[in-house]
């Protein structure tokens, strides 16, 4: 259903993302996984249409055999929030303070020729349907008369008001607090229906996903189903992931680098594997940062 083939992004001459290919089928459920700055959030403003001015995207990819790259802003548009819809991180940003709930949600509706009247109805709905409580009064309500997980429900209502065929999720739940963020998970693989989930909490795509892409520096370097991924990962790179996250995968023991890298959480301050390059992030060259030698930061940028 979602076919991406052969996709970069690039900001003038610096390839941000190479060669990314993968597929979603209908009702699947695929995790997008790496460390900051590898190319998650940019792999999935392309799909949106969404890249910031001055980035570009070439490759294929197609939503039920429709274009997604290359396509005119005004295709592009018909398709957002119609057939497909992305929930962001922070939804305080996303949300109209002066205007009601109800009228934000059904506002998605009627941008795409459903009746004002309609569009009212089923917004109270798709409140309901997001688990808001009293919906009907919910939206007569301002955002910030809600707390932070309610409002990042209502940003999962406009995501579904149209009934998309496809969710992208950008950290949605990486500003709640841990009982909220398992409710939501839990809700986002319930209501999605295929789903593109980026974080870079392996306990969180493992809760949610059925299967991972694992990306590093702007490459998908590894997928597959979670299971197998999380279990037998084939890439250093997975491995180190792994090694730093809180997740143990059942039945397995916490994964160790070979050739003398620390593991477990012991990444020294300034590892690539859990910042940035300290220099011009999009001039960074990162290669594959872990050498016999152990561990090793890979920016190439020169020093100073
Ligand atoms: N507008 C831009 N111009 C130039 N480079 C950019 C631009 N936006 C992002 N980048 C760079 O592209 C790379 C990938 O960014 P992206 O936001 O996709 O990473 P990410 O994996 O989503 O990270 P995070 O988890 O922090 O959101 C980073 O090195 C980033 O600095």
């Amino acid at each position: 259903m979602l076919t991406v083939d052969g996709l970069g992004v690039r900001a003038g001459s610096t390839e941000l993302v190479r060669e990314v290919s993968f597929a979603i089928g209908p009702g699947e459920r695929v995790g997008l996984i790496g460390e900051s700055g590898s190319g998650k959030s940019l792999t999935a403003l392309s799909l949106m249409g969404l890249l910031p001015e001055g980035v570009t995207a070439t490759g294929r990819a197609t939503l039920a055999g429709r274009d997604l790259l290359g396509v005119p802003e005004r295709r592009l548009k018909r398709l957002r929030g119609r057939d497909l819809s992305m929930v962001f991180q922070e939804p305080m940003t996303a949300l109209n303070p002066l205007m009601r709930i109800g009228a934000q949600v059904a506002e998605v509706m009627t941008l795409h020729g459903r009746g004002r009247r309609e569009a009212r109805a089923r917004a109270v709905e798709l409140l309901g349907r997001v688990r808001l409580p009293e919906p009907e009064h919910l939206a007569r309500a301002y955002p910030h008369q809600l707390s932070g997980g309610q409002r990042q429900r209502v940003m999962l209502a406009i995501a579904l008001a149209n009934e998309p065929e496809l969710l992208i999720c950008d950290e949605p739940t990486t500003a709640l607090d841990v009982t909220v963020q398992k409710r939501m998970l839990d809700l986002i693989a319930e209501v999605a229906p295929a789903l593109l989930f980026i974080t870079h909490d392996l306990a969180v795509v493992a809760a949610v996903c059925e299967r991972v892409l694992v990306m590093y520096g702007g490459r998908v370097v590894e997928s597959g189903p979670i299971r197998e991924v999380f279990t037998r990962p084939r890439h250093r790179y997975t491995e180190g992931l792994l090694a730093a996250s809180r997740l143990t995968p059942r039945g397995t023991r916490l994964p160790t680098i070979s050739g003398g890298v620390p593991a477990a959480g012991h990444f020294p301050d300034g590892c690539v594997f859990r910042n940035r390059c300290p220099h011009a992030d999009a001039q960074c060259e990162t290669a594959p940062a872990l050498t016999g030698e152990g561990h090793a930061h890979a920016c190439r940028h020169p020093a100073g």
